[in-house]
């Protein structure tokens, strides 16, 4: 099929260049999707650790449950930072390929990690359907595949580093 020449988008030659760039704001899109998904589990799971009682006392208390509501918060706070520096670049126009991909794979990886912490903190009520802790688990898997796997964006921010050297961007 033949088009018009005022039909082309962007320069000739550069379609790949350009499907490359929106998938960088892609990424940071997804990225900040985990970080909801983070967000909303670390709440579900402050809220309920603080009214379930086991041995007459809420499970908050405990100091097994609080280390894992405190990494769930710091994770969740370092990949909503990184969200947030990558597209702070995107809205200056700066090269943003190295920050999208960080902050895809470590918001990605944080969610799927840091729901599982959500179900544990509700233990065998958080693993049934209904529960929303459930699906926030099942959501955050598909933010490491989408826009990119993981491990591809692996290897975009190592390709990144050996291309413009290592130095805080
Ligand atoms: C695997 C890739 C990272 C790399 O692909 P290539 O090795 O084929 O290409 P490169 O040599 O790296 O680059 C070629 C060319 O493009 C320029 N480039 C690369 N990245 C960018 C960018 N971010 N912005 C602008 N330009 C870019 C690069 O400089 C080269 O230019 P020159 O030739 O030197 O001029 C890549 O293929 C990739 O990211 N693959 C993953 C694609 C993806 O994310 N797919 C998922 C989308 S669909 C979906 O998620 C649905 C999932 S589902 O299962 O339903």
């Amino acid at each position: 099929m033949r088009l018009p020449a005022d039909a082309l988008l962007g320069d000739e030659g550069r379609g790949f260049h350009m499907m490359m760039s929106v998938l960088d704001k892609g990424r940071v899109g997804i990225a900040a999707l985990a970080v909801g998904i983070g967000q909303a589990g670390l709440e579900a799971a402050v809220d309920y650790a603080a009214q379930r009682k086991q041995f007459k006392r809420p499970i908050a208390e405990f100091q097994g449950v609080q280390w894992l509501l405190a990494d769930m918060a710091v994770d969740v706070e370092a990949a909503r930072l990184l969200v947030h520096s990558a597209a702070t670049k995107i809205d200056r126009g700066e090269d943003a390929t190295r920050a999208c991909s960080m902050a895809k794979r470590f918001a990605g990886d944080m969610a799927v990690a840091r729901s599982a912490d959500a179900v544990q903190v509700f233990g065998g009520s958080g693993y049934i359907r209904g529960f929303e802790v459930e699906r926030l688990y099942r959501d955050a898997k598909i933010t490491q595949i989408y826009e990119g796997t993981n491990q591809i964006q692996r290897m975009i921010i190592a390709r990144e580093l050996i291309k413009n050297g290592a130095r805080a961007a």
